[in-house]
C-alpha cells in the first residue's frame, strides 16, 4: 500500500470515528430504535455479524431480539422484519414509505444509480418503467399468446435428453439445458429471438456476461458499502464491476439495434418487449439509457430465478421419490400416459401445483425479497426507522416458521392440498410471499408459474429422475448470496426415459 493511501485511510478513520460518536449520541437521545446487537462506533456490529448476513442468520437474530431488529453495519442501518404483521406494514400498509430500494456501491454501478426499474426509488420514474415492462411481460394475454412457445421449448428439452445416451446412464447436468430453455422463453418475449443450441455464440456471450454480473453482485458482505473510507482497498473488484457493466450495456445496445433492423426487414413479426420499449422511447416517456436498463433488468430478474427454482424442484423430486411417483401418477391419470402437459392442463393438476408451491416455500430463492428502503424517517412496530435504512423482509422465515406451518422442515406438497389449501403464491397470506406482495412485488409471477408447471410436468411424465450412480441423494447444500439462495453444486441427474 502506498503512503498516501495509508495517510488518507487514517485521516478518514479519524474523522469517521468522531462523526460516528457524535451522530450516535445525537440519535440515541431522540430516536427509539429497534433492538439489535451492540454497535461499536464506525464498524457498528460488523465484527459480531461478519459477512454472512443471510436469512438463517437473520432468523437467529429474530429469535433473540424480536420481529424487528436493527443491525448497524458501519454507516448502514439494516432493519430485518420477520412477522406477518410487520411484513404487511412494510409491503402493503406503508408500501409507499418503504417502497424504494436500497442499493450498494456495486448496484449503483450496475444500475446507473437507479436509472433502471428494479433498483430505483419508489416514485414516478419507477411507476413509468414498471408499466412499460408490464405490458409485454405480464399483461393478461401473455400466457395465452406465449404458452405454445413454452410447451415447444419444454418438448425440445425432452427430445434432447432422450437423444443423449449419457442422460440415462451416468447422468447429465440438466440445469445447462434448462438454462437454454428459459433463455429462449424470455428472449422470445424480449427481442423475438431464440437460440438454437448451447453453443450458439450470442447465447454463450449473453449467458457469460449475465453470469459474471451475477457472480460479482452475489457477495453478501461488502465492507466498502458501510465503511466508505475502506473503498480504496476494493479498487480491483470495482474495476471488474465497471468493466462488466460497460460490456453488458454495449451487448444490450447491440441487441436492441439488431432488433430494430430485423423488425424493419420483417414487417410481419409480432411485437416483442423491445418494440414496446422503443415506442415508449419515441413518445419521450423514457430515455435511451432507461431502455437499455430495462433490457438489463429482464436479464437479471427473469432467467436465473426460474432456472434456480427448477433446479431446486428437481433436487427435491429426486430426494423425495414418493412425491415424484405421486406426481407422475397424477399426470398419467388426469391426462393419460404420454399425453404431454400443456399450460391449460395445469389447473387440472393440483399436485403439480402443490409441488411448485412447496418448492417455492421450502427453497425460497429470494429469501429476504429484494431490499426495500424508506427515503424518509419512518415508524415500524412502534420503533423509529432512520431514513434510508435497508429493510429486509425475511420471507423465508415466515414460510418456515413452526408457528405458522405444520412440520415446516419437511418437503411435503400435500400441505397445499390439505391444511394450507387456500394459500396462494401470489401472497394472499403474508406467511407465504415467494414473489413478494404489494407495489414492488414480482410482476414475473404471471409467466414463472406456468413455465415451472409445463417444464416440471413434462420432465416427470417423460422420465424417472434419479441421483447419479453411487449416490442416494442430490446434494442440496445452499449457496447464499446477497439476494438469492442457490444450489451450491449444480447436480448431475439421471433421467431414465419412460416408454408409453
Ligand atoms: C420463480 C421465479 C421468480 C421468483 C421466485 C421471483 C421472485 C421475486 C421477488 C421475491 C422479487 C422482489 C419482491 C420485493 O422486493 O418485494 C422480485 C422482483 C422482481 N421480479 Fe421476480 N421472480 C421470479 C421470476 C421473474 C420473472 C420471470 C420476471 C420477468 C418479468 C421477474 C421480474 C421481476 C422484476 C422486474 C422485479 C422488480 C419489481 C420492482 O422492483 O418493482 N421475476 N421477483
Amino acid at each position: 500500500m502506498d503512503l498516501l493511501l495509508l495517510g488518507k485511510t487514517l485521516l478518514g478513520l479519524f474523522s469517521a470515528v468522531a462523526t460516528a460518536i457524535l451522530v450516535s449520541k445525537l440519535h440515541a437521545k431522540r430516536l427509539k430504535l429497534p433492538p439489535g446487537p451492540f454497535s461499536f462506533p464506525i464498524f457498528g456490529s460488523w465484527l459480531q455479524i461478519g459477512n454472512n448476513l443471510d436469512h438463517h442468520v437473520l432468523t437467529d437474530y429474530a429469535k433473540k431480539y424480536g420481529d424487528v431488529v436493527l443491525l448497524r453495519l458501519g454507516q448502514l442501518n439494516i432493519v430485518a422484519v420477520s412477522s406477518k404483521e410487520l411484513a404487511g406494514e412494510v409491503l402493503l400498509t406503508q408500501g409507499p414509505e418503504f417502497g424504494s430500494r436500497s442499493r450498494n456501491i456495486v448496484y449503483d454501478m450496475f444500475t446507473g444509480n437507479g436509472r433502471d426499474m428494479i433498483f430505483t426509488d419508489y416514485g414516478d420514474h419507477w411507476r413509468k418503467m414498471r408499466r412499460i415492462v408490464a405490458t409485454p411481460f405480464t399483461g393478461n394475454k401473455v400466457v395465452q399468446q406465449r404458452h405454445r412457445e413454452w410447451e415447444e421449448e419444454a418438448a425440445a428439452v425432452v427430445e434432447d435428453v432422450r437423444r443423449n445416451p449419457a442422460a440415462a446412464a451416468e447422468g447429465i447436468v440438466l440445469r445447462r439445458r434448462l438454462q437454454l430453455m428459459v433463455y429462449n422463453n424470455v428472449y422470445k418475449i424480449l427481442i423475438g429471438k431464440r437460440f438454437e443450441s448451447e453453443e450458439d455464440a450470442l447465447f454463450v456471450k449473453v449467458k457469460e456476461s449475465n453470469g459474471e454480473r451475477s457472480r460479482l453482485g452475489h457477495s453478501l458482505g461488502n465492507f466498502a458499502d458501510f465503511i466508505p473510507f475502506l473503498r480504496p482497498f476494493l479498487r480491483g473488484y470495482m474495476n471488474m464491476c465497471r468493466e462488466i457493466t460497460i460490456r453488458r450495456l454495449n451487448l444490450f445496445k447491440d441487441l436492441v439495434h439488431q432488433r430494430k433492423k430485423d423488425a424493419v426487414l420483417d414487417g410481419n413479426s409480432s411485437k416483442c418487449a423491445v418494440d414496446h420499449f422503443l415506442e415508449a422511447r419515441h413518445k419521450g416517456e423514457i430515455k435511451d439509457d432507461n431502455l437499455i436498463y430495462l433490457v438489463e433488468n429482464i436479464n437479471v430478474a427473469a432467467i436465473e430465478t426460474t432456472v434456480w427454482t427448477l433446479e431446486w424442484a428437481i433436487a427435491e423430486l429426486i430426494n423425495n421419490p414418493h412425491v415424484q411417483t405421486k406426481l407422475r401418477a397424477e399426470i398419467d391419470t388426469v391426462l393419460g400416459p404420454g399425453v404431454q402437459v400443456m399450460e391449460p392442463d395445469i389447473h387440472k393438476l393440483p399436485y403439480l401445483q402443490a409441488v411448485i408451491k412447496e418448492t417455492l416455500r421450502f427453497r425460497m430463492i429470494v429469501p429476504c425479497l429484494l431490499p426495500h428502503m424508506n427515503l424518509n424517517n419512518a415508524k415500524l412496530g412502534g420503533y423509529d426507522i432512520p431514513a434510508r435504512s435497508r429493510v429486509l423482509v425475511n420471507a423465508w422465515m415466515l414460510a418456515n416458521d413452526p408457528a405458522h406451518w405444520k412440520r415446516p422442515e419437511e418437503f411435503r406438497p400435500e400441505r397445499f392440498l390439505e391444511e394450507e389449501s387456500r394459500v396462494e403464491a401470489s401472497g394472499n397470506d403474508l406467511k407465504y410471499i415467494p414473489f413478494g406482495v404489494g407495489r414492488r412485488s414480482c410482476p414475473g409471477i404471471v409467466i414463472a408459474m406456468p413455465v415451472l408447471g409445463i417444464t416440471l410436468g413434462r420432465l416427470v411424465q417423460n422420465f424417472e429422475l434419479l441421483p447419479p450412480p453411487g449416490q442416494s441423494r442430490i446434494d442440496t447444500t445452499e449457496n447464499n448470496g446477497q439476494f438469492a439462495t442457490r444450489v451450491l453444486k449444480h447436480s448431475t441427474v439421471v433421467l431414465k426415459p419412460r416408454s408409453f
